[in-house]
């Protein structure tokens, strides 16, 4: 073994969205801190194969949709093929120009960061970490863990025939036939992605509906969407059985209101969800138990080993960019001052690109009814919009949830164009404090799909407020 040679107050391991704003803040403090970075570059999931490849897809999907329709306002285009390498191609060109635009290497080293790229990092210690690669051995007074996730293949015969969602741009080409095993937000997008690109599509989802974490209404509203566009939606599938390679493609078998049902596909994706990245990491070294994929934390962020915090993906919290890096600011000033900031996700909004878009903050109407079953609703129809019907974008609407004395809003749901910006502009007023009457006052620009934002909220000042029970 050899001997430690370097220390940090903060050693952070992994420089996705949680590693590298954990590693920034930590040097903010005063920190002497290091990253570890098992990939070749920074940026994580979310750059390299996650959120960004998938915005540049969805936008594609978007420009074929358009360009389907444009000969209803007089354009004539008559080339409708995707080229596949094409849009590879633009997807990494963009990833690439979104890791200039960061440029995290030059601002880690800015603040005084020591960025160790290209080595995986193993605990041999509950202070120690050695560097794959090298054999480099570090010490750090606090460890925080950004070690995100992957994706996880069902346990199931044949499943090394399926793709999972970070080898989806290795394929040779657009599938004729697509399975998409997993409706969760992955799962949904590729859907809207491959169904616009020409594939026949099904997907498959054990849960009763697809997004189910999502209001009922949106995962209603998507659903309706995927079934008019073609797309066949199974859900509540009891077990999907196996995959086998036959002549004419990859047979799946799944079983379904009790029965088996079988269907032969060109590529099968598998988007059933995100377990932690800790194989190989050692955490028995360290003495940091995990369970079902996820590392637990308390509600500092801390391990069940004091001074090892956990943020981002891996800690099995909401998956998501926004609460990485809300966790990371957390974990690293509790990393630093010592553990007094607690983690809080509340107001996170999210959303996903498929067409149309959907998105949310705050309590589901379900979740804001168990609490008190009067609480108020308002659901207003895109088609009542102006701006929705000027583009042709009637399909959707926005849900405001407000607690019963109509004053404080609780959630918000929308389904349609710009869904995502809609349910943010929700958000800011949420974070605000901003109650329903005076979000009832505010002007919108004319005309906007953010409009229907003050229309939601006058139909909730509309409604009589209910007394306490
Ligand atoms: C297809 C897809 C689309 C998504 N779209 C969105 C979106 O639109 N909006 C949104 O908010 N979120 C989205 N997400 C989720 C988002 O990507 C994650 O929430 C985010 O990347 C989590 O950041 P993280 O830093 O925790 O983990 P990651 O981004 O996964 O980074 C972890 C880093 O740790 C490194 N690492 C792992 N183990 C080790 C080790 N032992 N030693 C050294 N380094 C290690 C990895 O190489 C990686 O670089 C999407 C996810 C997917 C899969
Ligand atoms: N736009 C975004 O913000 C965005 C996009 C993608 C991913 N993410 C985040 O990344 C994380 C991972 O997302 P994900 O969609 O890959 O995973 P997920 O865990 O959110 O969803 C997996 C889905 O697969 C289903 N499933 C599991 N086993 C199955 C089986 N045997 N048969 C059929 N269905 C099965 C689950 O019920 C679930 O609906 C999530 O937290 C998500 O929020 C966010």
């Amino acid at each position: 073994m050899g001997a430690v040679n370097d220390t940090f107050d903060v050693l952070v391991i992994g420089a996705g969205p949680a590693g590298t704003s954990a590693a920034l803040r930590a040097a903010e403090l005063g920190a002497r801190v290091g990253v570890v970075e098992g990939g070749s570059r920074t940026g994580g999931t979310c750059v390299n194969t996650g959120c960004v490849p998938t915005r540049v897809l969805a936008k594609t999907a978007r420009l074929m949709r358009e360009v389907r329709t444009a000969d209803t306002y007089g354009i004539t285009v008559t080339e409708q093929a995707i080229s596949w390498r094409t849009t590879v191609a633009r997807v990494r060109s963009t990833v690439q120009r979104v890791l200039d635009v960061k440029d995290e290497p030059d601002r880690l080293a800015a603040a005084g960061v020591e960025l160790m790229l290209g080595h995986r990092a193993r605990f041999v210690g509950p202070h120690e970490l050695e560097l794959e690669g090298s054999g480099r051995r570090v010490r750090g007074e606090s460890i925080i863990l950004c070690v995100g996730g992957h994706s996880r293949r069902l346990p199931i015969p044949g499943a090394e025939l399926a793709t999972v969602p970070e080898q989806v741009l290795d394929l040779h080409e657009v599938p004729r036939r697509l399975a998409v095993i997993g409706a969760g937000n992955t799962g949904a997008q590729l859907v809207t992605i491959f169904s616009a690109f020409g594939s026949q599509v099904t997907l498959l989802e054990v849960a009763p509906r697809i997004l189910a974490p999502a209001d009922a209404d949106v995962s209603a509203e998507v659903t309706r969407a995927f079934t008019e566009q073609g797309v066949r939606v199974v859900t509540g599938v009891e077990t999907v059985e196996s995959l086998a390679r036959t002549d004419v493609g990859i047979a799946l078998t799944w079983q379904a209101g009790g029965e088996q049902h079988r269907a032969t596909f060109d590529v099968v994706v598998m988007a059933t969800g995100w377990p932690a990245s800790i194989e190989g990491l050692g955490l028995e070294a360290a003495g940091v138990h995990a369970e079902r994929g996820r590392i637990p934390v308390d509600e500092y962020l801390r391990t069940d080993v004091e001074h090892i915090y956990v943020a981002g993906d891996a800690d099995g919290e909401s998956m998501l960019v926004q609460a990485a890096h809300s966790e990371a600011e957390a974990a690293a000033r509790n990393a630093v001052l010592g553990a007094t900031r607690r983690a809080s996700h509340h107001l996170l909004p999210s959303g996903g690109f498929t067409d149309p878009d959907y998105a949310g903050v705050g309590l589901t109407e379900d979740q804001a009814r168990e609490r008190d079953r009067d609480c108020l609703v308002a659901t207003v129809p895109y088609a009542s919009m102006e701006r929705a019907i000027i583009d042709d974008r009637p399909r959707g609407f926005l849900k405001l949830v407000a607690d019963r004395r109509r004053e404080l809003l609780l959630g918000a749901h929308a389904v349609g164009e710009n869904a995502v910006e809609v349910i943010q502009a929700v958000t800011t007023a949420m974070a605000a404090g901003v109650d329903v009457a005076t979000l009832a006052k505010v002007e919108f620009a004319y005309p906007t799909y953010s409009a229907v934002i003050g229309v939601a909220a006058r139909r909730l000042l509309a409604q009589p407020a209910t007394p306490e029970g």
